[in-house]
């Protein structure tokens, strides 16, 4: 079957399928004296998600909501595998992603606004020479989507700067690309907006609705951009404390809200609205209420 009729086939499958799934982080107290913490150190347990459900479909971006510290960027490093769940069942393309098959990774991809998957001190083309090689994609294939996308992102004259010499912005975007370029049937984004100019930030959603569109890449998208959503989304799950507490199309929920799409300020405030309504607490009030202290010998989670 070739990849149009396959795409055509998948559309509204459930790729991604997340029940009942919980994570706790254990962190060290450093609270007590020096000699007390080496002899008899101190544990507390975190949970950043509890009891989370889940669905992403072929052609669908999900929008993951939620104030800083409600459990995104935990719930995304349980869908690519760098994180296990402490309990429940996580399913990605068929896939456990703790596993890390090699089928698994190959179908994937993720980006984190904030972290670099690029080789620091190369040459923007070398990181992805050797991604493509990883890959074994073919060589005409990734030229094409790389000269696709770099064009749609305007990063195609950034391949032979060292990535240490780009801009936040731009080295977000050369991301982007090489993310795509394995022609992924999942894709992460983490903030992937986050210090990204205006027209820059227009050229990402287009690119991202593209790829979700015809390519039918079951996309989560965690931001806190309200045109992000706005642009790029069908459906937005809220989060807040690592509760998912609700999840809707788009459309349903601009129409709860009674805001139009375009009114990105409106749906912002009524975004605040929804979650100070459940009691957004600080960061620190929230890890206190969600924690739980225990005495164990132990390591503690990275
Ligand atoms: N390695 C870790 N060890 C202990 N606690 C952690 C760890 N990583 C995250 N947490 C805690 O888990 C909770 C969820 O963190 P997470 O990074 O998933 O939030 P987030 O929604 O992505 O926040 P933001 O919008 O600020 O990026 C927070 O309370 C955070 O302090």
């Amino acid at each position: 079957m070739n990849e149009d009729a396959q795409r055509e086939t998948e559309r509204g499958t459930v790729v991604v399928d997340v029940v009942g799934v919980s994570r706790m982080y254990r962190t060290r107290r450093h609270e007590s004296p020096l000699w007390r913490q080496l002899l008899k150190p101190t544990f507390e347990t975190h949970t950043a998600l509890n009891q989370v459900n889940l669905q992403i479909r072929a052609g669908e971006c999900l929008g993951l909501v939620g104030p800083n510290g409600a459990g995104k960027s935990t719930m995304i490093k349980l869908l690519t595998g760098l994180l296990k769940p402490s309990s429940g069942r996580i399913s990605v393309l068929g896939h456990e992603p703790g596993r890390l098959s090699s089928h698994f990774l190959n179908q994937i991809a993720a980006v984190f606004g904030h972290k670099t998957s690029l080789w620091w001190d190369l040459p923007v083309r070398h990181s992805f020479d050797a991604i493509r090689r990883i890959y074994r994609v073919p060589v005409e294939a990734f030229r094409e989507d790389v000269v696709l996308f770099a064009d749609m992102l305007h990063v195609d004259k950034l391949m032979d700067r060292t990535v240490r010499q780009l801009s936040l912005g731009e080295r977000i975007k050369c991301e982007v690309v090489l993310a795509l370029a394995h022609r992924p049937r999942v894709l992460m984004l983490d903030e992937p907006t986050i210090g990204v100019d205006m027209e820059s930030k227009q050229q990402l959603r287009t690119l991202i609705n593209r790829v979700v569109v015809e390519r039918q890449v079951a996309t989560l998208l965690t931001t806190h951009d309200v045109t992000d959503l706005t642009a790029c989304c069908t459906h937005i799950a809220f989060i807040q404390g690592g509760n998912v507490f609700q999840v809707k199309a788009m459309d349903d929920l601009l129409r709860q809200f009674g805001v139009s799409r375009d009114n990105g300020g409106l749906l912002e405030s009524r975004l605040i609205d929804t979650f100070r309504t459940r009691g957004m607490t600080t960061d620190e009030e929230r890890t206190f209420c969600n924690t739980t202290r225990v005495n164990v010998m132990g390591e503690e989670d990275d």
